[in-house]
């Protein structure tokens, strides 16, 4: 397989750590460069807890484009970041796979138009984990049967976007097939502001940020007599990891922008 160079932006994070061990394990993965917010001119082994790996640290994008020769980029910082960092890989050419979340609908618009222009692939990613592509794709399809459905996604407290890109993903997904319906009593109140979670597209979206928590989504679709929940968790950073090795190798066989790896995964 052709060695692919990546450029890792948000090295010291959550994910990030963990993607530089996936890059460091992926024979035919080489890290270019990183990008950090800070530790500019040192290199990924000079920093504590991480790989021994000799690329160096840029604190911009396009100082280290100009640098480095990149294949992608994969982006795992936070959401204004991540958009920035998408536009200017597309811009020169470089494949974007973005983890980060907290994308608009308008936002996936412009930037889908912009890798059409850049006939240049990329790949938005709201989930990477297999488990949470597979709840995704059973809750399009239990939600033709049983279109009325709330979503109650669960994250740790550091979490700086609600509801969750998953649990958007979700909404979208369902969206596309349910009929229209309007869930709940038609009198329904809310005493307290928020009581029902947010809603969108007629369903409620319910967001937990509690310690002590990685990222959980449970789908609960209610039926005359019944209910039916389709739950995921992902107990450690590990789980999101083969689904990014996955998105790295195919970005590079694509030339417009795939948003949701369940798009990948036939
Ligand atoms: N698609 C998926 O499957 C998953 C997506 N995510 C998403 O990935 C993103 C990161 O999550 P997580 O690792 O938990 O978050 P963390 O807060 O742990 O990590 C984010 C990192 O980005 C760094 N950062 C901030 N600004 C910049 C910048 N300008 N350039 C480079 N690095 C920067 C931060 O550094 P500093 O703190 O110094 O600012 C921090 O180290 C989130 O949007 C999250 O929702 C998370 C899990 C799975
Ligand atoms: O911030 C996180 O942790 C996660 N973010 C993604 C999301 O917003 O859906 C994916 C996963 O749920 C973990």
């Amino acid at each position: 397989m052709e060695l692919i160079k990546i450029v890792l932006a948000g090295p010291r994070g959550k994910m990030g750590s963990e993607a530089l061990k996936m890059i460091e394990s992926t024979p035919h993965f080489h890290l270019a460069a990183a990008i950090d917010s800070r530790n500019g001119g040192k290199k990924i082994k000079d920093l504590p807890g991480l790989p021994p790996l000799d690329a160096v640290i840029y604190e911009d994008l396009d100082i280290c484009l100009d640098e480095v020769q990149a294949d992608v980029l994969i982006d795992l910082t936070k959401p204004e970041i991540g958009k920035k960092h998408l536009e200017i890989a597309l811009e020169r050419k470089v494949r974007p796979v973005i983890g980060t979340t907290g994308f608009s609908e308008d936002d996936l618009k412009r930037l889908s138009q912009l890798a059409d222009e850049r006939e240049t692939g990329a790949i938005i990613a709201p989930n990477f984990a297999i488990g949470a592509i597979l709840m995704m794709k059973f809750s399009q399809m239990a939600a033709k049967y049983l279109p009325h459905v709330e979503i109650i996604e669960k994250h740790h407290d550091q979490k700086l976007d609600s509801p969750s890109g998953t649990a958007l993903k979700t909404a979208q997904l369902i969206n596309e097939v349910r009929e229209a319906v309007k869930q709940g009593h038609p009198q329904e109140t809310e005493d307290i502001a928020g009581a029902r979670g947010a809603e969108l597209d007629g369903m409620r979206i319910h967001s937990v940020r509690l310690p002590g928590l990685v990222a959980h989504q449970e789908v609960i679709f209610g039926g005359e007599g019944q209910t039916l929940t389709i739950k995921h968790d992902s107990m450690n950073r590990s789980s999101f990891m083969p689904g990014i090795r996955l998105a790295v190798e195919n970005v590079m066989k694509i030339d417009q922008l795939v948003y949701g790896l369940e798009n990948i995964i036939q």
